[in-house]
């Protein structure tokens, strides 16, 4: 399974800059990281990923398959930035109205609802309405929903924000137990704590990808008097501010 961007321009307005200009990018296999600075185009990329949006140029496609087409967005599940609480549903109406969206019969998605809050340990908060959640629970809730009808593809916007260690560390559990065959793309300014743990790390700036390889390529970049357990930092400094810098 292979999803493939190629050549987009994205503006968000006509007369706006792109923020992404003939983007080329093949997601990996397994985990990849996706870092960058604030406006780096992260979410962006994510979204018309997600085919939230789509590209004015270029053309992304899963296995062959358009992102404006249902199969595509079937198999893609994306996590937003913000997970917004949908007025009068519980957790479990909400991630059960997420995977009928995604096609689910609605048997199917509630049962599913229950089985994906369980993986983010929301069990005890189902039948809590969503707006009610604290927001570290909310962005669980949109984990939950990202992981209900079982995507081959995960898009995930800074999952972890705002949770607790034990509920950062469950995630990562998580993830862990994701089949090999799901392929997941995370965007996240956590960079000592998973740019290690991932298979691939994809840097992102000004819209452009100034690295995509290995978390060894990556730390590779860190000079070598950098102080130790800070040698990602360094290395994600070196190559979103550095000589990649766009002038
Ligand atoms: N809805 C929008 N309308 C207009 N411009 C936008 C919109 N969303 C994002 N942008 C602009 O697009 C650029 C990229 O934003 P994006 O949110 O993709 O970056 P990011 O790398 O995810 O940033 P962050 O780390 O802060 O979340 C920024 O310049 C931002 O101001």
């Amino acid at each position: 399974m292979t999803l493939e961007i190629r050549s987009c321009t994205y503006a968000y307005r006509p007369w706006a800059p792109p923020v992404l200009r003939d983007l080329e990018y093949t997601l990996p296999r397994g985990l990849t990281v996706l870092l960058g600075p604030n406006g780096a185009g992260k979410s962006t990329l994510l979204r018309l990923a997600a085919s939230v949006a789509r590209p004015q140029k270029g053309t992304i496609t899963l296995d062959g398959t358009p992102s404006h087409r249902r199969a595509y967005r079937a198999a893609v599940a994306w996590l937003p930035q913000r997970v917004i609480p949908m007025t009068g549903l519980t957790a479990r109406e909400q991630v059960a109205y997420a995977g009928w969206l995604k096609g689910m019969g609605k048997r199917a998605a509630w049962d599913a609802a229950a089985r994906a809050l369980a993986r983010v340990e929301l069990s005890e908060e189902a039948e809590t309405k969503a707006r009610r959640l604290s927001g570290g629970q909310l962005r669980r809730v949109g984990v939950a929903s990202a992981l209900v009808h079982e995507a081959r593809v995960l898009l995930l916007d800074e999952p972890t924000a705002g949770m607790d260690p034990h509920q950062r560390r469950v995630f990562h559990d998580t993830l862990g137990a994701l089949t090999d065959d799901v392929r997941v793309l995370l965007s996240t300014h956590d960079v000592a704590d998973l740019a290690a743990a991932a298979d691939h790390v994809t840097v992102l700036r000004s819209g452009r990808v100034t690295f995509s390889g290995t978390p060894a390529g990556f730390l590779a970049h860190a000079p070598a008097d950098s102080a130790p357990g800070r040698v990602a930092e360094a290395a994600y400094t070196a190559l979103s501010e550095g000589q990649w810098a766009r002038g």
